[in-house]
């Protein structure tokens, strides 16, 4: 149910979905375009009938008589929900952020047929009826006699109902911004797509009056960056979080009635039956918080070491490629070098770091200071040592750690037990560090279907019912978690 035809694109997405650095995509040309279209119908049929009908129910969202009239919409954040429907013609990106091999821009609203239209020339002359795939060049909104000049993008349009329309392009940033950017120009407002009227519930116009912690969920869904991390807000969007707020409302508002009939004090009952249970799931919930606060942005790792121990042959063996410059140079990495890249459905941006050692060179003490700065601040440091070079004393900082001993091809005798040997240059070892980061990091992440907190809202309210025992207050702060 819900954002059900959105779940229907996530998994295509994640299917082709490539948010790895090394794996950017260039540019879709024709032929690589056609290469694509014997996989559509396939993506068409992972789109459920009932799924299809929600796309059209939400066109409906989108004419004018479901639509608010111009004064009231709003500018701000807050509003972007009434702005999407200000004058009922949206475009979105309906896929998710990050990199893919093909995005879905969603059209809406009674002059959404001849925006897309004056934007695109399709192959065919055949007119374009609902359902059915147009291939052809999108050239922005030019007039026919330049249109030459102007680089066109090969996509894909389909009109799901005639007010609502699917343009499918590329999946790099360039040519979404670009065809958000041509929309505009002819009429279409560009809103976020938290603001797109998703079909939740769609029984009622007034469905898109979403409830607060689905909304939120909506928003984070469609920042998250891999399939694992999307899982979880997914979870929240089907409505995990508010389920479970609005069943402990239940009880508590029981135990009201409960204590008015044993003509106790209003709300101020024994209720320590259901409290333990209760304080228990809001406190799993906070322990979740480091990683599901943290679903949007990637997890940051450091490689930090002294000069020459492999930092940046090991960032290099991670990646699959040639990010850090190596040489049997010590001191060849003198600055902090970033790389994203994701480790078991984890986004992680990895950082190499220069070589830490007492140096008197102006130049490379700047970039040592950098390196510090940057492990202190870390979710996770990797601290590389070889069978030759000790590692770095960890200090009192309080970044989890895991110790690597590298160049262990040049071992003799036995290494410490909890460390894990690599050798950078042959690959030996990497997938055990990789595992090891993995779990590391995600020793937090909630079971499927568990509640979880998205954002600071959500965990000052969780932190308030965790210190909270009495009835009036527990469904005053259960009232402020689901409805702000
Ligand atoms: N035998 C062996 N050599 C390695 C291994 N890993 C890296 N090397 C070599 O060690 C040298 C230093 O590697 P780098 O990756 O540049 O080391 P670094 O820690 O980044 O060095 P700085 O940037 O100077 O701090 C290079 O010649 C690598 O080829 C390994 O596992 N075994
Ligand atoms: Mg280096």
């Amino acid at each position: 149910m819900g954002l059900s035809s959105w779940a229907g694109v996530f998994p295509y997405i994640s299917r082709f979905g490539v948010s790895h650095g090394s794996h950017v995509q260039p540019g879709l040309t024709p032929k690589r375009l056609m290469g694509f279209l014997p996989m559509i119908p396939a993506y068409l049929l992972r789109i459920r009938r009932k799924q299809w009908r929600q796309f059209i129910q939400l066109a409906r969202f989108v004419t004018p008589k479901t639509m608010s009239s111009k004064k009231n919409c709003g500018d701000g954040k807050a509003d972007l929900h009434a702005a999407a429907s200000c004058d009922g013609n949206v475009c979105t990106r309906l896929t998710g952020a990050g990199r893919s091999a093909i995005a879905v821009i969603g059209v809406g609203g009674p002059a959404s047929r001849a925006a897309v239209m004056q934007c695109f020339t399709a192959a065919s002359p055949r007119e374009l009826k609902s359902n059915e795939i147009r291939y052809g060049d999108w050239h922005g909104a030019v007039a026919e006699s330049s249109q030459a000049a102007i680089p066109s993008e090969s996509i894909v349009v389909i009109m799901r109902h005639e007010d609502l329309f699917e343009v499918h392009c590329h999946g790099g940033s360039a040519a979404i911004d670009r065809i958000l950017a041509d929309l505009e120009q002819v009429g279409i407002t560009p809103v976020d797509n938290a603001a797109w009227p998703h079909p939740w519930p769609i029984a009622s116009p007034d469905a898109v009056a979403r409830p607060l912690l689905i909304r939120e969920a909506t928003d984070t869904l469609t920042q998250c960056q891999t399939v694992r991390t999307a899982a979880v807000a997914m979870d929240q969007v089907r409505g995990a979080m508010h389920d479970w707020a609005v069943k402990w409302l239940g009880v508590f508002a029981a135990r009201r009635d409960a204590d008015r009939a044993a003509d106790l004090p209003l709300d101020r009952g024994a209720i320590n039956d259901h409290l333990t249970e209760f304080h228990g799931e809001v406190q799993s919930m906070l322990d979740y918080a480091s990683v599901t606060m943290r679903l949007t942005a990637p997890f940051r790792v450091v490689l930090a070491g002294r000069p020459n121990v492999g930092k940046s042959s090991l960032i290099n063996a991670i990646l699959g490629y040639d990010r850090s410059i190596a040489t049997p140079v010590a001191g060849t990495t003198r600055d902090v070098l970033h790389a994203e890249t994701i480790i078991d459905g984890l986004p992680i941006r990895l950082s190499d770091t220069a070589g830490i050692h007492d140096s008197d060179e102006s130049i490379e003490r700047e970039g040592i200071s950098r390196a510090l700065r940057e492990a202190s601040t870390a979710d996770l440091v990797l601290a590389i040592q070889t069978p030759d070079t000790p590692a770095i004393v960890k200090g009192d900082s309080q970044v989890p750690q895991i110790e690597v001993l590298n160049k262990s091809d040049l071992l003799r005798g036995s290494a410490a037990k909890d460390v894990i040997q690599t050798v950078a240059t042959t690959g030996v070892g990497i997938d055990v560090l990789l595992a090891a980061i993995a779990n590391r990091l995600a020793d937090a992440f909630p079971p499927p279907s568990a509640p979880a907190p998205l954002n600071e809202r959500q965990v000052r309210c969780l932190e308030t019912l965790r210190s909270t025992t009495e009835t009036l207050a527990l469904r005053i702060a259960l009232g402020e978690l689901v409805e702000g």
